[in-house]
């Protein structure tokens, strides 16, 4: 099973934001979502979604248009952590992270053990479950980052979107959630501004500009100096470990 866009243009007004964007997420690949500010990282997750729908071509979640499946279908499939979430719901993580748990849930099957289970692994998966009491008002922007992900983790989802998820976080807990989501058993899809984390994590690398997928592949395939002086328009050289791990080495602006 595979999500899948075809031929996808999104518009807002009468601006085109999305272009004509063809692209396959594999199934249990890390694929990583890379451009720079305003080139359409955002609107294309919230179509890969199913939160938004394509204003032409087609959106697939296992072959079917994520448009004729129901919310409830598509909540119990993919987890969506969106930039900058909020809430003012005088809520617990843990109750925040319980509801994660409510595509599963109905009068034929209320809450149970095992929605318990899911929802204390995914507060220890994000280093979480030692403030699972706190109030969710009291917390910083990196362990609300965190509880973000952790509602998305026990949503036990096919497909993980998240869209600039290592925000707010400090080195450890960056590096500790791209670790994690490269040894969960899903799906992942990540808006990411830090190329070097790309490189470090992703199996592969799509690249937007101006609303375009202007090239994918492997990090080493992708990571070049010149995409990076075209699409981001810095110089920078880049380093190959004997792994075939890339590694950028910024030069300045003004150097
Ligand atoms: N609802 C909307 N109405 C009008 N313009 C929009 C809307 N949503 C997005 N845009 C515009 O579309 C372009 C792409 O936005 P998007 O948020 O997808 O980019 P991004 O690559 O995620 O950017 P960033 O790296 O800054 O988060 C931007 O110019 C933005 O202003």
């Amino acid at each position: 099973m595979s999500l899948e866009l075809i031929d996808v243009t999104w518009m807002a007004g009468y601006r085109t934001i999305i272009s004509d964007v063809s692209l396959k997420v594999t199934p249990g690949e890390f694929l990583g979502l890379i451009g720079p500010n305003g080139s359409g990282k955002t609107s294309l997750m919230s179509i890969l979604s199913g939160v938004r729908r394509p204003f032409r071509g087609q959106a697939l979640m296992g072959g079917a248009e994520m448009r004729r499946l129901g919310r409830r279908t598509l909540a119990q499939n993919i987890g969506f952590v969106e930039q900058q979430a909020d809430t003012t719901d005088r809520l617990t993580v843990r109750e925040a992270v319980s509801l994660g748990r409510t595509p599963y849930l109905s009068l034929l099957s209320p809450w149970s053990p095992r929605d318990d289970e899911q929802v204390n692994q995914a507060l220890v998966d994000v280093d979480m479950a030692h403030m699972a009491d706190r109030y969710w008002q009291t917390l910083s922007g990196g362990e609300k980052q965190r509880v973000h992900i952790a509602r998305a983790l026990a949503q036990e989802p096919k497909y993980l979107l998240l869209d600039e998820p290592t925000n707010h976080l400090d080195i450890r807990h960056q590096l500790g959630l791209l670790e994690l989501v490269r040894t969960l058993k899903v799906t992942a899809v990540a808006a990411l501004h830090d190329l070097n984390h790309a490189a470090m994590f992703c199996d592969r690398i799509a690249v937007m500009s101006e609303g375009r997928l202007v090239a994918l592949g492997s990090p080493a395939e992708i990571l070049t100096p010149e995409l990076l002086q075209t699409v981001f328009g810095i110089s920078a050289a880049v380093e190959t470990d004997g792994q075939g791990r890339c590694h950028i080495r910024y030069h300045a602006l003004n150097g």
